[in-house]
């Protein structure tokens, strides 16, 4: 996946200064799983060493080939320098690839830990909590987010650390050897730092703008296709012609842009590396004419210089990964940082299985967060052990956000739900849930086989379970009726499955569940008398010596509940069965009147 978060220099300037993170707060971050992981480090701290030492021994060989082995006419010692030379090469190459292989495993090993810890503190989230952030911001957060902390602990940022060691004794030693070259040769430094800089700077600039075209084309490509019926019946096609011109145009541009930059920045560098050549040559040569220095130390130091030049190239990388992943770790923080709302107690009680009374809401209240309007105000009422309830209201009244309270999704803003009398936030939410079996309206199909499908929460029932389940919800004949059966693959690419099958499937899984409390929400879009009739037959099977809390909106198929809450407005403003309530005259009746008129 292309990383499509980082961001241009001129919004980085701006984020970073707006960071709730301190910069030492993520070198801890990344330390923990590297420092983990002992072995792999040391052995890559071992090779970046051993690599910086030989890097350092090449030029020694070049320069005692010229000024002794030559000189000597000695051509053993010449074949003897040659070949430690390319020895040493051999070694540098085999180390380099296993330094390069054994830290690319460190980082992904690191960067695993750090996307499962992130990912299992989001599925500890709330409900509410997903209800409230967009997806797509969670999406980025474990992919871009991640992959920019994953280009920090790389081969580039551990080996800055070996190059510097490098330097500074290169450097030493020059300052010891001339201290007035190494001095002219250091002046050229922050020249070309400051011309990495300048020019990355821009060209960046111009990347990050580059992609946001790239995926602006996209989108309008995309919206074309979809649109083009349209488009076609009002004629607009001049107008979008226009439109994806101006995008183009505006791509070139960008893409303008960093040819300019990247080909000032490549001269310059030259030029400026060159003056360093220049600058050892001028002073270099000067000295071997008063016989100051051999034409072999000559020779090494200019090797040397491009041991200094490198790191000063790779610093400015690792500086802007640093920043980049800055922000990305601030977004994750973003994520760490949000406790719980809904969490287990302390000392938990067991779920009252099997329940004796039932469940008891008193005076229970909820609003949502950030809204101040209570949603459900002063509920109080008992679901008897092993009956049905039905909850009927009209749109809005609250039904939903009930049943979610009953589930502990989101924790009552005042008021008690008493499961006997163990009191819900005295449970695990695991133990809780585990209890409880919601059809909800809006059946979750994964993307698998039937039996998958089925057999998802309960994953060691067996087949014959399973078959068994889906019997039970009327949903085997048409299981049967497929020529791969319980493994038909359904989901995105398999079969299409119709809105009363998709209900069966969840029943099925409820059933294999076997939970003592079921939930079930009827289905609000019109179902075939057929297909109405089948999920009803499967409903009452589930509902059978359980208890049972359904949302009803066909008020046709509740005639038979022990006993029925009307709400309104976030309120019980009825209680009774069908034929009380139709007695009392109220709002049921009126609902009820509504559906057949
Ligand atoms: N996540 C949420 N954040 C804020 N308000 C919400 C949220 N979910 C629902 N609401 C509001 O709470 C009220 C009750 O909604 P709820 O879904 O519980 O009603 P319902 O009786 O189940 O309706 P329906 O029969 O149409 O499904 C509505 O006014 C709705 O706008």
């Amino acid at each position: 996946m292309r990383n499509m978060n980082k961001l241009p220099p001129s919004e980085l300037k701006k984020y970073l200064a707006h960071l709730k993170v301190k910069p030492s707060e993520l070198i801890f971050f990344i330390a923990k799983p590297v420092i983990k992981r002992r072995a792999l480090l040391i052995t890559n701290i071992i090779l970046l060493f051993a690599l910086a030492f030989l890097n350092f021994l090449v030029p020694q060989f070049t320069k005692t080939i010229i000024d002794v082995a030559i000189p000597e006419r000695s051509t053993s010692y010449l074949v003897h320098e040659v070949l430690l030379m390319l020895g040493v090469t051999a070694l540098i190459g085999l180390l380099s690839f296993a330094n390069a292989y054994l830290m690319q495993r460190l980082s992904l090993e690191a960067i695993a830990d750090i996307r499962l810890a992130t990912y299992n503190k989001l599925l500890k989230q709330d409900y509410g909590y997903f209800q409230d952030t967009k997806t797509g911001d969670l999406m980025v957060r474990l992919t871009s987010d991640i992959q920019n902390i994953q280009l920090l602990v790389s081969n580039n940022t551990f080996s800055l650390v070996s190059q510097a060691f490098t330097f500074v004794g290169v450097l030493g030693f020059l300052y010891i050897r001339d201290w007035k070259m190494a001095l002219l040769i250091s002046l050229t430094f922050p020249i070309l730092y400051l011309n990495i800089q300048f020019s990355r700077g821009h060209i960046r600039e111009a990347n990050a703008k580059m992609r946001r075209n790239l995926s602006k084309i996209s989108n309008q490509l995309q919206s074309t296709f979809t649109q083009i019926e349209l488009i076609k019946n009002y004629t607009t096609e001049a107008h979008e012609s226009v439109k994806f011109d101006k995008l183009v145009k505006e791509g070139n541009h960008y893409q303008l842009d960093v040819t300019k930059w990247q080909n000032i920045l490549s001269p310059v560098t030259t030029f400026v590396n060159t003056v360093g050549t220049a600058i050892v040559l001028l002073f270099g040569g000067y000295l071997i004419i008063n016989h100051e220095l051999s034409i072999g130390e000559l020779v090494a130091y200019i090797s040397y210089l491009a041991l200094l030049q490198a790191p000063i190239t790779l610093i400015s990388q690792v500086i802007n990964n640093f920043q980049n992943a800055l922000v990305s770790y601030d977004h994750i923080e973003d994520v760490m940082r949000v406790t719980e709302k809904v969490v287990d107690p302390v000392n938990p009680q067991p779920f009252p299985n099997p329940l004796q009374n039932g469940i008891s809401l008193n005076n229970v209240n909820f609003h949502y967060t950030g809204s101040e309007s209570p949603i459900l105000s002063h509920i109080t009422f008992n679901i008897p052990a092993g009956k049905t309830t039905a909850l009927v209201g009209r749109s809005g009244a609250g039904k939903t956000t009930l049943i979610k309270l009953l589930t502990r999704m989101y924790d009552t803003s005042a008021g008690e739900i008493n499961y006997d009398t163990t009191e819900i936030r005295q449970m695990t939410l695991k133990d809780l849930r585990q209890h409880i079996s919601v059809v909800s309206q809006d059946v979750t199909i994964i993307d698998g086989t039937i039996a998958e499908n089925i057999r998802y929460g309960s994953f060691g029932a067996t087949k014959d379970k399973i078959l068994q389940a889906a019997e039970l919800a009327d949903i085997l004949n048409f299981i049967k009726s497929l020529p791969q059966g319980l493994e038909t693959q359904v989901g995105e690419r398999g079969v299409k499955l119709s809105g009363g099958q998709k209900q069966r499937l969840s029943i099925a899984r409820a059933f294999l569940k076997d939970a003592p409390v079921v939930v079930l929400d009827e289905a609000t879009a019109a179902l075939d008398n057929e297909s109405e009739k089948l999920i009803q037959h499967a409903f009452d099977n589930l509902m059978q010596g359980r208890t049972s809390i359904v949302i009803a909106h066909r008020l046709s198929t509740i005639h038979a509940a022990h006993q029925i809450i009307v709400m309104d407005a976030g309120k019980v403003v009825e209680k009774g069965n069908h034929a009380t309530l139709l007695q009392q005259g109220g709002l049921y009746k009126m609902l009820y009147d509504l559906q057949f008129e």
